[in-house]
């Protein structure tokens, strides 16, 4: 299934009265180093990721999948699609089942990888390193897990399906300020590992600069300024750009 590509068109959709997103053109393809889409609160991140992800209809434009359009895919390519193009949101734990221990959970999912065809070696322990998550945590009981280490686990069980595409919406809210840099890093190890290309949609510039190569800011439904981020930065034409710019004042020197 090498090659999958996820594309939008001239996307446009939001809530009554509200148009959120407004002209989006994006190409995603299986393979492609991490894409950071960055905006500050309210911009319409979720909304973005809601369109790709079929689960909102766009009022112009379309999504498509291998060609197809997400939003009317039959039943076969459907399944396809959400096996190789995967969501992971701040709330969305990807638990199969809580009652299931953090190995038992990673298992599941692996095994879900092998019958869509993508077998992978990645054992639990790497898994789990990937996210910072000590071997122990293997025995332990989904239930039992605070906030942070689910949402590790849950990301951890995301990489386990080792999909085409991964779209992260703010992967690591639950994930303390001090971890979340190591766990990029980590996290980017394994994904091109596996092979798989992320969107990593936030309003983070400081997760975007350790992930991403590249970078759309998202502002007034469009994207307002693309390309790598340090070039973006250094030119911070637009004033959403520079807000955020300004809120990650170490992400920027970094870039000096
Ligand atoms: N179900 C909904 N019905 C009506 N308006 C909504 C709905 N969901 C979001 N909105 C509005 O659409 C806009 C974009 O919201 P969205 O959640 O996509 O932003 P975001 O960039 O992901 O924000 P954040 O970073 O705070 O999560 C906001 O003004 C929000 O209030």
């Amino acid at each position: 299934m090498a090659g999958s590509v996820l594309q939008a068109h001239d996307l446009w959709g939001g809530y009554p009265g509200n148009e959120v997103i407004r002209g989006i053109d994006l190409t995603i393809t299986a393979g492609d180093a991490p894409l950071g889409i960055i905006g500050p609160s309210g911009v319409g991140k979720t909304t973005l990721a809601r369109l790709l992800r079929g689960s909102m209809r766009p009022t112009r434009g379309q999504v498509t999948y291998e060609g197809r359009t997400v939003s009317r895919l039959p039943r076969k390519n459907k399944k396809d699609f959400t096996a190789a193009v995967r969501f992971q949101s701040q709330d969305s734990l990807t638990i199969t089942d809580p009652r299931l221990t953090v190995a038992g959970n990673l298992k599941t999912a692996v095994k879900e990888a092998r019958k869509a065809g993508r077998t992978h070696a990645t054992s639990t322990a790497e898994l789990l390193d990937a996210v910072a998550l000590p071997e122990h945590f293997a025995s332990r009981v989904m239930l039992t897990l605070s906030g942070g280490e689910r949402q590790r686990v849950a990301l951890a069980t995301a990489l386990a399906t080792r999909p085409e595409i991964l779209v992260l919406d703010e992967p690591f809210t639950a994930v303390d300020p001090q971890s979340r840099g190591d766990m990029a890093r980590r996290i980017g190890a394994l994904l091109e590992q596996l092979g798989t290309a992320a969107v990593i949609i936030t309003h983070d510039l400081e997760l975007v600069e350790r992930m991403c190569p590249s970078v759309h800011f998202l502002a007034d439904g469009q994207f307002v300024a693309s390309g790598a981020i340090g070039e973006v930065l250094a030119r911070a034409e637009h004033p959403a750009v520079r807000e955020i710019a300004a809120a990650a004042p170490l992400a920027v020197q970094r870039f000096r």
